[in-house]
């Protein structure tokens, strides 16, 4: 199953009773396996886009409103409840700035989603060890964010997104604050870490290491998807895209 469907969606946010157009009628595929990056210049609508797919904001609602379908479950049918709960069972986040809780050492930032989801104290202990091994922290879970290097905390970051064995990781520029040989080091493990925990990523990313490194490419401009590269080699053009 593909783990995303957009089909006509917009969002126009309001400033000053103004609507700015953040993005427009985008039909896109996401599909299951792979790295996708979402890519444009400053003010395209990346964030936008990534927000919609996380159910962190809502398309434009209306007569012909569009769909967003994440794992099989069309998020316009879910109360903000019930979309809180599907975003912790089913997706992981990865931010540019980690977003660890800081007074929480590694471990218990990985453990974290895994309480608010209910699972056993012996499930936590096991996914936490499993997960500080995976990626490569093995010896550091007891320390707070604070104590680590930007390259470990978004390895914390990365472990707890996929804590609950999310269908998929979505990531916002995440190697936005990382240096490049850090920035590469991230993005070899997000790699490996899709391959093994078989979770689709959705990235938003400037950075060309990135993108070399995705499967498919989606090209957004002024809040339009402009191309969509698949890993084949394929370049879809905008009319054929939304054919
Ligand atoms: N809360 C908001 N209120 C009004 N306009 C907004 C809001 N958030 C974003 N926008 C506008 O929507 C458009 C898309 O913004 P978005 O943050 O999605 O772009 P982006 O491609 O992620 O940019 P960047 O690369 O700079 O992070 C921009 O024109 C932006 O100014």
């Amino acid at each position: 199953m593909d783990p995303v469907l957009l089909r006509q969606v917009c969002r126009t946010y309001s400033l000053d009773s103004v609507g700015v157009p953040a993005l427009r009628d985008i039909d896109l595929t996401i599909r299951a396996d792979c790295f996708t990056v979402i890519s444009g210049p400053s003010g395209s609508g990346k964030t936008t886009l990534l927000n919609l797919i996380g159910g962190i904001d809502r398309p434009d609602a209306g007569v012909g409103a569009g769909e967003v379908i994440v794992a099989g479950q069309p998020l316009r049918s879910l109360s903000d409840d019930a979309l809180a709960d599907f975003r912790a069972r089913h997706l992981g986040f990865v931010f540019q700035n980690f977003n660890l809780l800081p007074v929480l050492t590694a471990a218990e930032n990985i453990e974290y989603p895994l309480r608010l989801t209910g699972a056993s104290p012996q499930r936590r202990r096991e996914r936490v060890r499993e997960l500080l091994a995976a990626v490569g922290l093995a010896e550091l879970g007891d320390r707070r964010p604070g104590q680590l290097s930007g390259g470990q905390r978004q390895r914390v970051a990365i472990a707890r997104a996929l804590a609950c064995a999310p269908a998929l990781v979505l990531a916002d520029e995440p190697t936005a604050n990382l240096d490049s040989a850090t920035g590469a080091a991230i993005i070899a493990l997000m790699r490996r870490m899709q391959r093994e925990q078989q979770v689709s990523f959705v990235f938003s990313s400037h950075d060309p290491q990135v993108l070399a490194a995705a499967d498919d490419r989606v090209f957004l401009r002024d809040g339009r998807i402009t191309a969509v590269e698949r890993a084949a080699g394929a370049s879809e053009t905008l009319e054929e895209v939304s054919a």
